[in-house]
C-alpha cells in the first residue's frame, strides 16, 4: 500500500525529545512575550527540549542561529521569532527582506528546520492580531512549521533506512 509522507501533519508524537533553539528578537518587547509563549507552549507540548536566545533586533536571528550552529549548539530545529513595523524610511524593507532571506539561506545551507515566525507588518495593531496566542498565534505556527520539519526528515530517514 502507498504510504504518504506529510508536512502538515499535527501529530508530533514523532517529535518528542527534539532539541529546538528559538531565536527571539525584542525589538518590541512586548509583541516577543506572546510570540514567545505561542512558541513554548507548542514546542512544550510536543515534548520538545528547548534553548532561548535572546537578539535585539530581527536581522541578528540568523547570525545568532549560525553562531550557536558553528560553536556546535546540538539542535534539530529552530525557530525564529520577531517582528518588523513598518517606519517612516525604506530601512522596512532590509530589516523584513534580509531577515527572512538570511534564514532560508541558513536553513539551506546547514538543512537545519528552522520556522520562520519574523511578522512584517504595516503597524502595531497587525502585529498583536498575529502575535496573540489567542488570535492568529504566529510563534506557535513556526514552532509547529519547525516540527513538522523535524517530524518529516525522522520519517524519510526511517523510510531509507527501512
Ligand atoms: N526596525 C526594526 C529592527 N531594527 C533593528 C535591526 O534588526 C538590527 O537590530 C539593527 O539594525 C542592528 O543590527 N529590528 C526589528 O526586529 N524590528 C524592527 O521593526
Ligand atoms: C523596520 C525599521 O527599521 C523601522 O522601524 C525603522 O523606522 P524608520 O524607517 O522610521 O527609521
Amino acid at each position: 500500500m502507498a504510504q504518504s509522507i506529510r508536512l502538515t501533519d499535527d501529530d508530533f508524537s514523532a517529535v518528542s525529545g527534539a532539541r529546538v533553539l528559538i531565536v527571539e528578537a525584542r525589538y518590541y518587547a512586548d509583541i516577543a512575550d506572546e510570540l514567545l509563549q505561542g512558541a513554548r507552549e507548542v514546542l512544550e507540548a510536543a515534548g520538545a527540549d528547548i534553548e532561548v536566545i535572546t537578539v535585539p533586533g530581527a536581522l541578528e536571528i540568523a547570525p545568532a542561529i549560525a553562531i550557536a550552529l558553528e560553536e556546535g549548539l546540538d539542535v534539530d530545529a529552530a525557530v525564529a521569532l520577531g517582528t518588523v513595523i513598518r517606519g517612516e524610511t525604506s530601512h522596512y524593507d532590509i530589516v523584513a527582506g534580509e531577515s527572512s532571506r538570511a534564514l532560508t539561506e541558513l536553513a539551506l545551507d546547514y538543512v537545519l528546520p528552522i520556522g520562520n515566525g519574523i511578522l512584517t507588518v504595516e503597524n502595531v495593531e497587525q502585529a498583536w492580531v498575529r502575535a496573540r496566542v489567542k488570535a492568529d498565534n504566529k510563534g506557535g505556527f513556526a514552532a509547529r512549521a519547525a516540527l513538522s520539519l523535524v517530524a518529516i526528515r525522522r520519517q524519510i530517514a526511517d523510510k531509507v533506512e527501512g
